[in-house]
Parts: C-alpha cells; structure tokens; sequence
C-alpha cells in the first residue's frame, strides 16, 4: 500500500520544472483572494513571512469551505484548481499523485482508529466531501539563513499530514518535552507523517501534533511536497465518544472544522493582527 517510486520521482521533477520558470509564467496561476489554490511567493505563518514559494492544489476539485470564520456566515465558497500550460504533464501528474497519497491517507486513518482499539473504518465518514490538497513547497537559497525561516513553527491542521521531502533537510520538529528542536532526517523514499490538530483532538491527546519549523541554508535549495489530509468542511471535531469516560474527560471543546480552516487560512494570506488560531483556544478548562 505505498505511492509507486516511479511517481514520486515524476512529481518532484516536474515541481522543480514549475518552479524554475521566469516569474511570469508562475504568475500566471497565482492565488488571490478568492481563490487561494494555485502559486504563491509569501505565504506568512503566524504573520510571518516565509522564505519560500509554493503551488496548491486541491484533492477533489471543485471543493466547497465556508465563506468566512464568521460563525453566523452560512454562506459557502467554490474552490477550483489553477493548472499551468507548462510542463505541460504536471496537471496528469499531480491528480494521479493525489490519488494514490490519499489511498495511503484511508489506511493509515484505519490503522489509526484500530490501534485506539475502534473499528477501522471510525474515522472514514468525517472525509466525505474532504478538503484535502497538496502543495509543493520550494525554498530557495537564502544568503542570510540564520535571519529567516523557510516556515514558522506551526502545527499542522487537519488529520495527517503525508510529507515528501527531498535529502537536503531542514525541517524540524519541537520536542514534546522541553521545545527542543530537533531535525528531522531525509530518510530516501520515506514519508514522513505529521498528526494534525483534528487527530490530537480526536485521540483526546493520545495522538500528538507535533510542532515543526523548516529553516532553510545558503548552499542548497530544497523541496518539499506535503498532502494535507483535511476532513469535510461541516465536520464539527471532538474527543470522540468511544474514548472518554469520568477518569478520562474530554480535554478539548468541540469546534467546526470548516470554521477553523477559514479562519487559518485567512490569517496566512495576510499579514493581520496578533496571533492565529491554535488548537488550544479549544481546550476544555480544567
Ligand atoms: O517543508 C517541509 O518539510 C514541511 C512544510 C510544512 O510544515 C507545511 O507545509 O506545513
Ligand atoms: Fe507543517
């Protein structure tokens, strides 16, 4: 049950091909507004610019997500893909990719949901009409690595992440005990999976999203390619039923997933005020 090697290899090549053309090829697909799928050069984490540029694309295309974070705002919004011309294979390329990275997704959600001793398909139903899409990210040189991030430390989401990364490092993960960062090897061919806010809540912490950063050097560019596996957009998230009891209460407030999305995505496309969402706005009080 892995994504055949042959079209990791495609995929991280025609990324490098996407991004190595003059910026006004890019442009071309760039995200606005309305429309955040597609190319962008500064994406900001926690109001933070990032050192790198990135192309999005979505799983099922259209997808559908709440206008707003406005919790009164019923109203929706159609998401679309943004193909370039060229290379002229990379939209084949990426639909089989998404294909075969979400048959990974499902089983690796059913081994989830059996190893907190539920049925394997518990989790199955919250990824109806999911809002996954992936994203390839390219971080360039950076003269001054040590005054910049490639991205801020964040937490990942939604349920799993499914990362490729190629062997120049640089991702880190902040160990639970003490923050530590730690860097994460380039193992050839291997994933790496994060957990997302969706699952911790879930899993009522027995399943942890870790937090992660990525700096970045001046001596080799890198490129990283991760599938965001995101419920339905109608999905509220809590611990679920089957795993709290008195002794073990439930450590987070239920929230609407489509409603948490906006609002971080909102946050990363511009640069606003304070600090974004995190999942422990959610938590229960003691
Ligand atoms: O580039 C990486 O290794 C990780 C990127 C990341 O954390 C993200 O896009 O959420
Ligand atoms: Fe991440």
């Amino acid at each position: 049950m892995g994504v055949p090697l042959e079209l990791r290899q495609k995929i991280e090549k025609v990324a490098k091909e996407f991004f190595d053309q003059p910026m006004e090829e890019k442009r071309k697909v760039k995200r606005d507004e309305l429309n955040p799928m597609g190319y962008h050069d500064g994406e900001h984490t926690k109001n933070v610019r990032d050192w790198k540029e990135v192309f999005d694309f979505l799983v099922v295309d259209p997808t559908l997500i709440p206008a707003s974070d406005d919790p009164d705002d019923k109203e929706l919004r159609v998401l679309t893909n943004q193909w370039p011309h060229k290379p002229s294979e990379l939209r084949e390329l990426c639909q089989e990719y998404t294909r075969q990275v979400e048959k990974l997704a499902f089983k690796l959600l059913e081994l989830i949901s059996l190893s907190l001793g539920l049925p394997a398909d518990r989790l199955n139903g919250y990824f109806k009409d999911q809002i996954s899409f992936a994203r390839f990210n390219h971080y360039p040189l950076c003269p001054a690595p040590h005054l910049a991030l490639g991205v801020g430390r964040h937490k990942d989401g939604g349920a799993l992440t499914i990362l490729s990364q190629d062997d120049v490092g640089g991702l880190q993960i902040g160990r639970r005990s003490d923050g530590e960062w730690i860097p994460v090897k380039p193992i050839p061919d291997a994933f790496i999976i994060n957990i997302g806010n969706c699952m911790q809540v879930w899993s009522n912490d027995l399943y942890w999203s870790a937090e992660h950063r990525v700096v970045v050097n001046s001596q080799r560019e890198r490129l990283s390619i991760p599938f965001f596996f995101f419920p339905s957009h109608y999905v509220d998230i809590k611990p679920l039923d089957e795993l709290i009891n008195e002794q073990n209460p439930a450590k987070y407030k239920e929230f609407n997933w489509g409603k948490f999305f906006a609002s971080r995505n909102r946050s990363d496309y511009k640069k606003r005020e304070g600090e974004n969402i995190q999942i422990d706005h959610f938590k229960a009080s003691e």
